[in-house]
């Protein structure tokens, strides 16, 4: 079940105007992967995502979900995905029960289904006495969970989260990197995207680092940091991306914020 592959990429370009964004990705995935999906801000990783998700038409190369190529249309395989956006649009005007059963039922589930599954998740993130409450009067926290749930409502096999701790606190960020770890186990493939490097270490069997549209490094923690003699993943993405003037940025940041350059 392990060698079953979920998700290849052949030649993948996308440019909008004259900014070439993806530059001829490769990759291959297998089921039951964590991949952390890394890189600078603007390299492209959430236009891959939106390939796949089939939002993005205007692409060179092919892409294959559950080996099946998106190209043309092919709508069948989102059913078996689940998304969790970095800004989640989220309908603040209904209610958990009337969100979950809009987004449930264009996955093809029952009312009924939808929300014995509601009752039982919101209990779980101790939400269950908001289950008819107004979304727009949820803290933000409160919203990121219900942004995790309608990504998990119908048992999705391919899972793009995309920051999913974003707002969440202490205990609730130990659920879900435990509930990652067991989705993958039962066979589940995750796409993670973070900038919480120390996050993406701990939980990814395999990270990708995408630098200005290109698969920069591609393994396990332990392989990228063999390969680039560096002790921890923040460490590797800097070398990586050709980035060591934090200290120097910071200080001319603190030195404009104190009025350095007032007179210059
Ligand atoms: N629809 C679009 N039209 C024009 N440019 C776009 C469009 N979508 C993305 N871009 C550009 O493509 C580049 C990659 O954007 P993308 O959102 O994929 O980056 P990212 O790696 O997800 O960044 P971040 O870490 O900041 O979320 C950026 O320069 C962005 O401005």
């Amino acid at each position: 079940m392990r060698d079953e592959k979920i998700l290849e990429l052949k030649n993948l370009s996308i440019s909008f105007g004259e900014k070439h964004v993806l530059k001829n990705i490769n990759l291959s995935v297998n089921r039951g992967q964590i991949i952390g999906y890394i890189g600078p801000n603007g390299a492209g990783k959430s236009t891959t995502v939106k390939i796949i998700l089939g939002l993005l038409d205007k692409f060179q190369g092919d892409v294959y979900v559950f080996d099946q190529n998106i190209r043309g249309g092919a709508v069948d395989y989102k059913r078996r995905i689940g998304y969790v956006p970095e800004n989640g649009e989220i309908y603040e005007d209904l209610t958990a029960l009337e969100y979950i059963n809009f987004t449930g039922q264009m996955y093809g589930l029952s009312e009924e289904d939808i929300t014995l599954k509601l009752q039982g998740l919101m209990e779980k993130f101790e939400m269950e006495q908001v289950i008819h409450a107004r979304i727009g009067t949820f803290s933000k926290g409160m919203k990121q969970k219900l942004l995790i749930i309608a990504s998990l409502i119908h048992d999705p096999d391919l899972i793009f989260f995309d920051e999913p701790l974003s707002g969440l606190d202490a205990n609730s960020v130990m659920i879900i990197k435990e509930m990652m770890a067991r989705l993958a186990k039962a066979g589940k493939t995750i796409f993670y995207s973070s900038h919480i490097m120390d996050v993406v270490e701990k939980i990814s069997d395999r990270i990708l680092l995408l630098n200005n549209g290109e698969i920069m490094a591609d393994g396990s923690f332990e392989e990228l940091r063999a390969k680039n003699q560096e002790g921890s993943l923040e460490q590797i993405f800097n070398q990586l991306t050709g980035f060591d003037q934090h200290e120097q940025l910071a200080q001319d940041i603190v030195d404009i914020v104190h009025g350095a350059n007032r007179y210059e």
